[in-house]
């Protein structure tokens, strides 16, 4: 099934534990003439939860797109389950990793016809809208079902977080790329989305995320292990 996903037939997959489940070969980002980061490798494995860190404007944004598949590369290589990223075919690659910022773009109408919407795409024809799977995780977050039917228009910038989360969550990525998700909520807003992330990773070991905040505190409950983008010369 998984195969179906990769552009190149002849590509196998390297599923286990042990192997990367992304992996960061000296890659650089160049802005006209200047490095933004560069000669950048490192590992992503199944279960692990990796903060991104560095100061303002040293490139956690950029690097998190790239991995997504939405900026380009000057250097290096991506690999995504053992395959580089160009031999993938791109809309399936991009809801396999799935980048979350905190400004997300969502769709006239209702919650809910926002979450259903993502299933009318051709990549996730093979999948169903799970409206259970839904309800349990509004549950976590302490929202009942009549949030579904609110519009956006009516919604706030945290409740339009909450959209966006529910919107990736639910075509099961194997990789969240969360750049600075929660910096425009309040603490109990961020801690509910905090623990429906910690939910989505505990439903499959083979998960992983990368997260970039500029709070210390947040990046220390839910990472583990550091990646410091350093300062530009
Ligand atoms: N599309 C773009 N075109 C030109 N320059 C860009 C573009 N996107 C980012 N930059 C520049 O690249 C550098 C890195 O930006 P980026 O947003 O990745 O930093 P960051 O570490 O995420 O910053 P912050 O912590 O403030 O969010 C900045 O100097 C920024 O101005």
């Amino acid at each position: 099934m998984k195969d179906q996903l990769i552009k190149s037939q002849s590509l196998k997959l390297e599923f286990s534990p042990n192997n990367p489940i992304l992996s960061v070969q000296d890659l650089g980002r160049r802005l006209e003439k200047q490095w933004v980061w560069s000669h950048l490798s490192f590992q992503l494995f199944p279960g692990e939860q990796v903060a991104v860190v560095g100061a303002s404007g040293s490139g956690k944004s950029l690097l998190l797109r790239a991995l997504a598949g939405l900026e380009p590369v000057q250097a290096g290589q991506i690999i995504f389950q053992g395959q580089p990223i160009n031999s993938w075919f791109m809309p399936s690659y991009r809801s396999e990793i799935i980048y979350l910022h905190q400004r997300p773009a969502l769709w006239e109408g209702t919650v809910e016809s926002n979450l259903q919407q993502v299933y009318r795409l051709a990549v996730h024809r093979h999948q169903v809208y799970n409206s259970q799977l839904i309800l349990d995780y509004l549950h976590l977050l302490h929202k009942t079902a009549d949030f579904l039917q609110r519009p956006i228009s009516a919604i706030s910038g945290g409740e339009a977080q909450i959209v966006a989360f529910l919107r990736a969550l639910q075509l099961s990525p194997k990789v969240l790329l969360l750049d600075e998700p929660t910096a425009s909520l309040d603490a109990g807003t961020s801690k509910s989305l905090e623990a429906l992330v910690t939910v989505w990773q505990n439903e499959d070991p083979q998960r992983a995320y990368l997260w970039t905040s500029h709070d210390p505190t947040q990046l220390s409950r839910i990472t583990n292990r550091q990646i410091t983008l350093k300062e530009k010369n």
